[in-house]
């Protein structure tokens, strides 16, 4: 798919705030834009009180890079741009250069599906700081949204222990392409199927519905609508209940039900979309057994989320698929993820690496320098605990110790030769060249789904839960700690 030109007919090249192509036009003109630099994209805090994150947006990422470029109508509009003083915003040579720029950065990323922890990189650039800088906005632009709409849905799979979700978000998603991109990260995270019938279109995710109350109201009676609707679609009918009285609709729901077999055909089942749902479920489920019905399926609806849909399981409502929407797209009750995109190291002229740091009153804010990786180590299948470590640094397999970047005084010891290891950082980009396979949707869906079963249930716990053990190796720990001291002496006029 092509995000850039099959859904907006345009460049994406400006989709960035001012700052970065003022930043950009400031490095041209000192000389600097080429200069070589090391970007992290990560985030401090997982949404919705949660124990995990899963990453999603990477293919979206793929296709901005690989369209990174500026048109002439791009250029044209930048042109137009002025100074207070009435003179240009940028120089015509400035514009010149911007038209002839060719992408050329490594990306590192971890795959979309990943389960990813706070302060790991999910997305590393390395480039010339120009082109490192005008990417920190649409990088984050997708990222951010995408993980935030895969973890809630992974969170929701979680609920339902892994009934069918019919993702239902369009019509109260953030505009258009919020809801393309929240059908496409709620399929990630594990639903079974979008209403938004473009998303099936342009994603290739199952397409599936049931119908509305309006549908109900244009008839005279609710069994005339049943029947109609029987008529239409003899092989899809998920009758909805509870337009009048919702016992009443599962009557008559099994009436069609009952002409439909006697042609030859099933009812799939019904849907309730208000009042109780584990006690209209259960009076349903009941009445549809005794009529012969017990393989149709009861479909819930109205307002769910994780934490209404882990209650009904807990009531033990007979429900066993899941219609959810608005609080799925819409990430209720966490409305943005927040990762951030840091500068982590620099080339200097004699062309040697230096680690950056950032200070920061608060020990969460100040980010970690080098040039990084990620491995998890694995024990018997399970995920045990995220090592971020400096990318050209031999790991001792013997004995190793990881440090809590917010924490000093809380280690883990691993032992490596006892663990099977993963590199989370795959190389997406080599000096511009897409060098990764694209996984299918299919592909990261299971993905997803299989990398949340490597999880100990502790971490994946809606409520309170247990935190999973992520840590710097000892020599980027060191690093740090020896950069920190620096720069608050040089802070202090120490130096
Ligand atoms: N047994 C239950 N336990 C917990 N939450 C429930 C249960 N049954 C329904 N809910 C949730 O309670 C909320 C009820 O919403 P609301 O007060 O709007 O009532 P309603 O039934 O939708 O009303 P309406 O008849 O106007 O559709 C929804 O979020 C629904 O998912
Ligand atoms: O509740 P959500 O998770 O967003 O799922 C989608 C909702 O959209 C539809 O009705 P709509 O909300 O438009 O009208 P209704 O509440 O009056 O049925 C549907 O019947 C669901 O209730
Ligand atoms: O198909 C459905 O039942 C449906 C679609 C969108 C929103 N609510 C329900
Ligand atoms: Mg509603």
């Amino acid at each position: 798919m092509k995000i850039t030109k099959d859904l907006y007919q345009s460049s994406l090249a400006l989709l960035t705030d001012f700052y970065q192509l003022t930043m950009a036009y400031g490095y041209w003109k000192s000389g600097k834009a080429d200069q070589e630099a090391v970007f992290n994209l990560f985030f401090r805090k997982h949404p919705f009180q949660g124990g995990f994150t899963m990453a999603a947006g990477l293919e979206y990422l793929i296709d901005y890079c690989e369209n990174f470029n500026f048109e002439d109508e791009d250029l044209a509009y930048l042109a137009s741009m002025k100074r207070k003083d009435g003179s240009p915003m940028f120089e015509p040579d400035f514009l010149k250069y911007l038209s002839e720029m060719k992408f050329t950065c490594d990306i590192d990323a971890v795959e979309e599906g990943t389960v990813v922890f706070p302060n790991t990189p999910l997305v590393r650039v390395r480039g010339p700081l120009f082109q490192c800088q005008l990417l920190e906005t649409p990088l984050l632009n997708i990222i951010n949204f995408q993980t935030l709409i895969a973890t809630k849905a992974a969170r929701i799979n979680l609920a339902t222990l892994g009934e069918p979700i019919m993702e239902f978000g369009l019509r109260r998603a953030q505009g258009i392409d919020g809801a393309l991109a929240a059908s496409r990260a709620a399929y990630i995270g594990g639903c079974t199927s979008t209403s938004n019938v473009l998303a099936g279109k342009l994603f290739g995710i199952p397409v599936s519905g049931t119908h509305a109350h309006s549908w109900i109201m244009s008839f005279e009676t609710e069994l005339e609508a049943f029947e109609a609707y029987a008529e239409a679609f003899p092989d899809n009918c998920i009758f909805l209940v509870d337009t009048y009285d919702t016992l009443n609709g599962v009557k008559n729901a099994i009436k069609v039900g009952q002409i439909l077999r006697s042609k030859g055909k099933e009812m799939l089942g019904i849907r309730i979309d208000s009042g109780d749902l584990a006690y209209f479920s259960n009076k349903a489920r009941e009445m549809l057994d005794e009529a012969g019905f017990p393989d149709a399926k009861i479909v819930g609806s109205n307002d769910l989320d994780e934490h209404i849909i882990s209650s009904l399981k807990s009531q033990e409502a007979s429900i066993n698929v899941w219609g959810v929407g608005t609080k799925l797209v819409t990430a209720f009750d966490q409305p943005a993820l927040g990762a951030v995109y840091k500068l982590s190291a620099i080339k200097s002229e004699t062309g040697t690496w230096e680690p950056k740091i950032k200070l920061s009153q608060q020990s969460i804010k100040i980010n970690i320098p080098g040039i990084h990786n990620v491995k998890r180590y694995y024990s018997n299948g399970k995920a045990v605990a995220d090592m971020i470590y400096l990318e050209n640094q031999v790991i001792d397999s013997k004995s190793t110790m990881i440090i809590d970047p917010m924490d000093p005084t809380h280690r883990k010891r691993l032992m490596p030769a006892f663990y099977k290891e993963e590199i989370l950082l795959k190389t997406i980009f080599k000096a511009g060249k897409n060098v990764y396979q694209i996984p299918t949707l299919d592909q990261i869906r299971d993905r997803g789904i299989a990398q949340l079963e490597s999880f100990d249930k502790t971490h994946k716990r809606l409520v309170n839960p247990h935190i999973y053990p992520v840590g710097l190796e000892e020599n980027l720990h060191h690093l740090r700690m020896d950069l920190v001291l620096k720069a608050k002496k040089l802070d202090n006029g120490l130096e």
